[in-house]
């Protein structure tokens, strides 16, 4: 239904489906309308993909994407990256929200993932668990270059190009499953454990993405501070995570807009 190719795929997080705004040539397809597609059942989850140009790169959107705690299972979490892997996709960038762990951070920060902690996966909740399909990666992929280098260093120039260098961060992502925010106990492990933020979400896409060789690059806003005091009264709760992608995402849509025209011109010098 579209003669779009698109060479990047981004997957929007949490109240940040506007990102495709700043696409021309747009065509939106309802995750309902697709064939095997699940549906986002979650509030700041449209469940739309948007096809379109970012200058001269083809892009595709997801508008919403799929968590372990919605009841979907990892294949079918992951399911759209190896179809945009299949159509042409080189390069995904993730985005969603996050809680802060790391008590440097604050508030409407954007944080560049360095690296992720699986923690469903070490408990077997892992997406490339069961026989490898040769067609898309080796059975024991290496994980530690998960993030693309070249993408990070990109997101700093581009970055302190649009002044924004101010609340930008670098630091660990750890993934649970959900969809309880996790108990101060639970808080205090993940920092212990050398975590920078928590969430629920993107790391089976990214561990597939990089399982078929696609670049990474994840960015992840801190909406809240994880409560680590048990004197603390604030409870994080979703309409506050949604209230925080609304104020941040004019700025990360100019950023990501900004990423996507320069990454593809770095893919073709490198
Ligand atoms: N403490 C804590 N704060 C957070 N802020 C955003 N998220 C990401 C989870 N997002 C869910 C609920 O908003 C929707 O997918 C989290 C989280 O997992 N834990």
């Amino acid at each position: 239904h579209t003669s779009q190719r698109p060479k990047v795929l981004v997957i929007c997080g949490s109240g940040l489906g506007l990102l495709a705004d700043g696409a021309a040539n747009k065509q939106t397809f309802r995750y309902q309308d697709i064939p095997n597609f699940p549906v986002s059942t979650v509030e700041g989850h449209e469940g739309c993909l948007v096809f379109g140009t970012i200058e001269n790169t083809s892009c595709v959107f997801m508008q919403g994407h799929f968590h372990l705690y919605e009841g979907y299972s990892l294949c079918q979490v992951t399911f759209p990256v190896r179809i945009f892997k299949l159509i042409g996709v080189e390069t995904v960038l993730v985005t969603n929200a996050s809680g802060a762990i790391c008590p440097d951070f604050k508030v409407g920060d954007i944080m560049i993932i360095k690296d992720h902690i699986n923690l469903p996966g070490f408990a077997g909740q892992h997406p490339l668990c069961g026989p490898n399909d040769e067609r898309f990666g080796i059975r024991f992929p290496c994980m530690s270059d998960a993030y693309s280098k070249d993408l990070r260093r990109l997101t700093w120039d581009v970055g302190n190009e649009i002044g924004c260098s101010d609340f930008i961060r670098e630091g660990v992502y750890c993934m649970v499953s959900g969809p309880n925010f996790e108990t101060i106990a639970e808080a205090r492990m993940l920092l212990i454990l050398g975590c920078d933020s928590v969430g629920m979400s993107i790391v089976p896409e990214v561990t597939v993405a990089k399982h078929c060789g696609l670049r990474v690059l994840g960015l992840s806003l801190i909406t809240n501070m994880v409560s680590l005091d048990y004197s603390r009264e604030e409870k994080v709760n979703h309409e506050e995570v949604l209230q925080i992608s609304k104020m941040r995402a004019e700025v990360l849509q100019k950023m990501v807009t900004m990423l996507i025209s320069r990454c593809q011109q770095q893919s073709i010098n490198t």
